[in-house]
């Protein structure tokens, strides 16, 4: 048994009057990634600097204009990855560094250090409120707590006045402030504000970290909102969120703080970082995407993002992550292939305005294409064959063909315990159905109109058997008169049930297939398919495709 009575609940916030229930996210937030310092940090192996160069280039491709790359006092490789992109002018003009430290003298310094000859650059400073890390950590009370964080705030506004040729932003951070005292999180930040003094035309970032994540999202919602009501200079301040996943919900929790009034959203690709990781950036700006809004980071090319990630972070994805993982455009049970194929097909009626079930989104947007849509296995149905067969080789089954041939991939699969490829599925129904010639075989036929205008007659020489065998029939089409003319020949009963054709547009030679749906006398229903440059004996085939499995 798990021992759940040593825990103690999460408290709520008391506060009857909140207003971010009532909120819809209108637009982006100002976004900041910190993939190469909090998902550095995390990582069994961090980051080298050839992996953190292309991992920086990366994130400017991707449009991110302030990215946290590292904490510069922490060792060679991040100092050196600083100097690295300052000395070589590899930072666009548009996009702003952010280095992390500690309140301590020597790192302030050192990360100074690293900063030099910076265009502009974010100092983001930071020190542990929380009652727990006060206690149990630093051994340090209230006021000592805030003593610590303002001593960091002087020095940094110090030595950067010292360096003015670098424009200096500076964020603070209450680390582990969801488990801090709200008025106490708010107090120490105002103390920090108050050193910084920031104006709406320079303003300072207050980043409000889940450092822990220990209840749910609508808590932090509230936290945040508090936050957002009480905190000074609130027009001369970023709120920023920047939310671990302990419970899962880091997602869910910043999109609710944005909610809340937060103006800026830190998180990393795929959500890496401390332990369950941090908000996965892509995620955040992919669910706003799908909302009609610009996202202001381009991930139209989502596994250039997820290949930079596996080799960065030797983590990979799940397949089932959100927007990127490998099958979450798929779908292999029978009712989802079949409304994805209807709603492909609507949605030639209205191109502009994604509204396919099961797809959140167009995969196109992310540079999927429609191939995977649809897998067929054992749970699929008859609208997930025919969505393959149409997408990739331009075959267009009558409902009842579709419904018989469903019947053969779904043993094949469950017998094989696999899913079938398109390839798969294609040679099965050509097998299946198409231009059986055992035991019976057409080699030519002749049509004669009889007197009447109406009916036909047909003269097929065939072989049975490997045997000359000359069939003759009549009827009101060349259809039915081949009809009529095994029947005679074999005494069975062929009535044409369903007949369809058209021509097949893939592959280079133009050539034309024809279903047919036979029943006999038993209560036998076949169904067989003809194939030809000539569309008048891609029906006879048919016919005698489906002939063979009758007398067969
Ligand atoms: C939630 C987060 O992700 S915060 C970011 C965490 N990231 C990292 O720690 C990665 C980089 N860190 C490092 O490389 C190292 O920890 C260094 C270089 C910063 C410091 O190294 P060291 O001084 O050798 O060791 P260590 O980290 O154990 O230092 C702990 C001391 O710093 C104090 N400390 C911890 N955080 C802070 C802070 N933000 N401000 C001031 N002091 C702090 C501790 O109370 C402790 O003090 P004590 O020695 O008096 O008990
Ligand atoms: C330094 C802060 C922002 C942090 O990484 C955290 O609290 O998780």
């Amino acid at each position: 048994m798990m021992n759940y009575t040593k825990y103690r609940p999460y408290p709520t916030m008391d506060m009857p009057n909140r207003k971010w229930p009532n909120n819809t996210i209108t637009k982006a937030p100002v976004w900041c990634s910190v993939d190469m310092r909090d998902g550095n940090q995390s990582l069994e192996i961090p980051m080298n600097l050839p992996e953190k160069l292309k991992f920086f280039q990366f994130l400017v491709d991707t449009g991110f204009k302030e990215i946290e790359i590292g904490f510069p006092a922490a060792s060679d490789t991040e100092f050196e990855f600083a100097r690295c992109l300052i000395d070589n002018n590899l930072i666009p003009d548009d996009v702003t560094v952010q280095v992390l430290t500690q309140s301590r003298p020597h790192i302030i310094h050192k990360t100074f250090e690293a900063l030099k000859g910076a265009k502009k650059a974010i100092v983001h400073l930071y020190n542990s409120t929380s009652t727990l890390q006060r206690d149990v950590v630093f051994g340090n009370s209230m006021q000592e707590t805030i003593d610590l964080a303002v001593a960091g705030a002087k020095q940094i506004k110090e030595e950067a006045a010292a360096i003015p040729e670098t424009e200096f932003f500076f964020e603070y951070s209450p680390e582990s402030f969801t488990g801090t005292e709200m008025p106490f999180a708010v107090e120490i930040c105002n103390a920090v504000l108050d050193v910084w003094e920031p104006t709406p035309d320079h303003k300072a970032i207050i980043n409000l970290p889940s450092t822990v994540e220990m209840a749910t999202p609508n808590i932090y919602a509230d936290q945040i909102e508090y936050c957002c009501e009480n905190l000074k200079y609130r027009n001369s301040i970023y709120v920023s969120l920047h939310a671990h996943n302990d419970r899962g919900t880091a997602v869910a929790a910043t999109e609710l703080a944005m909610l809340a009034g937060a103006d800026r959203v830190e998180g990393t690709l795929f959500g890496n970082g401390e332990r369950t990781g941090n908000t996965d950036i892509m995620n955040v700006a992919m669910n706003i995407f799908s909302q009609g809004i610009d996202p202001e980071l381009d991930f139209s090319h989502i596994d250039e993002a997820v290949k930079i990630y596996e080799e960065s972070t030797r983590m990979s994805i799940s397949p089932r992550h959100p927007y990127a993982g490998s099958l979450v455009y798929t779908a292999f049970s029978g009712s989802h292939q079949d409304a994805i194929r209807k709603g492909m097909e609507a949605m030639k009626q209205h191109p502009d305005h994604w509204e396919v079930p099961y797809l959140p989104i167009d995969p196109m947007d992310v540079g999927r294409n429609y191939d995977p849509i649809v897998r067929i296995n054992s749970q699929s149905g008859k609208g997930g064959v025919a969505f393959v067969l149409e997408q990739n080789f331009g075959l267009y089954l009558p409902k009842a063909f579709q419904q018989d041939f469903s019947t053969v991939t779904t043993s094949m699969s469950d017998r094989q315990h696999k899913d079938l490829t398109p390839a798969d599925i294609y040679e099965a129904f050509i097998d299946h159905y198409v231009d059986g010639r055992a035991p019976l075989e057409l080699v030519t036929y002749k049509e004669i109109v009889l007197k009447n205008h109406e009916d036909v007659a047909i003269e097929a020489e065939c072989n049975f058997n490997g045997k000359p065998l000359t069939l003759k029939g009549t009827g009101n089409g060349i259809i039915s008169a081949l009809c009529h003319a095994i029947e005679d020949y074999f005494h069975i009963v062929m009535e044409v049930v369903d007949y369809r054709e058209h021509s097949m547009s893939h592959g280079t030679k133009s050539r034309a297939i024809s279903y047919i749906q036979i029943a006999d006398n038993e209560g036998g229903i076949y169904f067989g398919a003809g194939t030809s440059s000539n569309i008048t004996k891609s029906g006879l085939r048919a016919v005698v495709s489906t002939t063979n499995k009758i007398i067969r």
